[in-house]
């Protein structure tokens, strides 16, 4: 390993943009429909790392909708996320907020409970033996309808305790966070943090609705923000954390280049971005791959990779003492 590719990977960080869906690799993908007995449109492991070219989100969405298919039982769920926090913790990745996507099983008769229980096991095992601590966010698909996120909070009712956060993510533009302000008000009544996908291909004004109507405490994304300085001055204002999406932006041509991306910018402008890896078995990296490709591609100092990964644990759901034992452990990282 080179010496930035050390650093960064000895630099203990929070993962807050990661959807476990997003982390299904093609082998396992074929694992999981042999023992499934599912039918996959690939012929081979090749065959499908070769279909994931994407010039937007929704090239990239039938794609990932379609790889869910083979996901059925508590123990797919559980063998997804346990190769995820694998992956992660050989990253540095000491705490992970990881979304899913109950819908997307649901709609195919997979009980909620299959879905969450294996999830849930899998986070026991990784706190037991890899030490890295989780959370789970409900994320709502914003291209269905209102009706349908109030009937999946529903269902998620008996986990309550279990789920720390509401996030949305799917097909932006379309589908506004208003169209979602009743059921994030009935998600923060039970408790609830709140996230949200905007600005990502979808303008800065579904930010402000974000802000506004949905009562988020972070920004999935956000990359839009930046076409309005009002904007960008309120989010920096409100310490509001962005959680940034590197080889995601690449491979969704929100970004033409990582040489063109913004995250040096948004730390300039005072904005808390951090470094996620959003749907790693799709764009080609986990979370120390984002890290090292922006930082390549922008000429990040360790200072800074410092910053983005105190931002990650200032912006994560955890309490304000674990926060605080994380950003401490970092300042041994800080010296230059
Ligand atoms: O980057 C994303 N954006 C919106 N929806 C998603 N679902 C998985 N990844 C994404
Ligand atoms: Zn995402």
């Amino acid at each position: 390993m080179t010496d930035l590719a050390t650093f960064i990977a000895g630099l203990p960080k929070a993962e807050l943009h990661l959807h476990i869906e997003g982390s299904l690799e093609p082998e396992l993908m074929f694992a999981l429909a042999q023992r499934n007995r599912v039918a996959i449109p690939y012929g081979s492991v090749e065959d499908v790392r070769a279909a994931y070219a994407f010039s937007n989100l929704q090239d990239f969405l039938d794609i990932y909708y379609a790889g869910a298919e083979v996901l059925r039982t508590r123990a797919d769920f559980h063998d997804l996320a346990i190769a995820y926090f694998r992956r992660a913790a050989a990253d540095g990745v000491v705490h992970a907020e990881i979304m899913f996507d109950p819908q997307t099983h649901t709609d195919r008769g997979i009980p909620f409970a299959e879905v969450i229980e294996g999830l849930l096991s899998a986070m026991r095992v990784a706190e037991a033996e890899l030490g890295v601590t989780s959370s789970l966010i409900l994320s709502f698909l914003r291209h269905l309808s209102e009706e349908a996120a109030f009937a999946t909070l529903e269902a998620a009712g008996p986990w309550l305790d279990r789920i720390a956060a509401v996030g949305l993510d799917s097909s932006e533009v379309g589908h506004p966070p208003e169209k979602f302000a009743r059921v994030f008000a009935a998600a923060r009544a039970r408790g609830l943090r709140i996230t949200a996908h905007a600005g990502e291909e979808g303008p800065p004004e579904y930010v402000h609705q974000a802000l506004d109507l949905l009562g988020v405490e972070r920004i999935d994304h956000g990359n839009r923000a930046l076409e309005d300085p009002a904007l960008v001055a309120r989010l920096a204002a409100e310490g509001m954390t962005l959680t940034v999406c590197p080889l995601s932006n690449l491979k969704l041509c929100v970004v033409g280049d990582l040489a063109d991306h913004p995250l040096d910018g948004m730390l300039a402008l005072g904005l808390k971005a951090t470094v996620n890896s959003d749907d790693p078995a799709y764009f080609g990296g986990y979370i120390a791959a984002n890290y090292r490709a922006v930082a390549e591609a922008r000429g990040l100092s360790r200072a800074d990779l410092v910053t983005l990964a105190r931002n990650s644990f200032t912006g994560s759901f955890l309490p304000p003492e674990a926060i605080a034992r994380h950003v401490e452990r970092l300042e041994a990282y800080a010296q230059p």
